[in-house]
């Protein structure tokens, strides 16, 4: 449902923001776009700090664009879709989606940060996240 704030004055605005989930909303999506470099695109040098181990665990960049690809193959679809879901569950309370394709035992797995059309440090931490339930 959409705040019709436009209509109300000002007092009200704030008095029905305040007691409703609205105001989590509206607050927390500015405070997290003001002030939290999360969803920043990595600079140079996180880029050569934070994606070297990646790299190393197997994660490749995508050509032509700004994103990291790792294939896993599991014993069957029944571990194949359990690692899915422990993974799906974490992005999910992240607020931080892969681009992923399943068959039977195969996931593939595109990390990038469509907010911001390139490599976050969330893609990091959910990269991260993946490789030790991977393990
Ligand atoms: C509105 C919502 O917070 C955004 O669309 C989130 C959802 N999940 C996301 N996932 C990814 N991978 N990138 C994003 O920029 C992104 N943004």
């Amino acid at each position: 449902m959409r705040p019709h704030f436009r209509f109300l004055p000002t007092g009200v605005v704030a008095s029905t923001l305040c007691r409703s989930r609205h105001l989590r909303f509206f607050s927390l999506g500015s405070i997290k776009m003001a002030s939290s470099p999360k969803r920043a695109k990595l600079s140079d040098e996180e880029r050569s700090s934070v994606l070297g181990p990646l790299k190393e665990a197997g994660w490749t960049m995508v050509e032509g664009r700004d994103a990291i690809y790792k294939e896993f193959l599991f014993k069957d679809f029944n571990q194949a879709f359990g690692f899915m879901t422990r993974v799906g569950l974490k992005a999910d309370k992240m607020d931080h989606h892969p681009e992923w394709f399943n068959v039977y035992n195969k996931v593939q797995i595109t990390l990038s940060t469509h907010d911001v059309g390139g490599l976050s440090q969330r893609d990091v931490t959910l990269a991260k996240f993946i490789e030790e339930v991977a393990k």
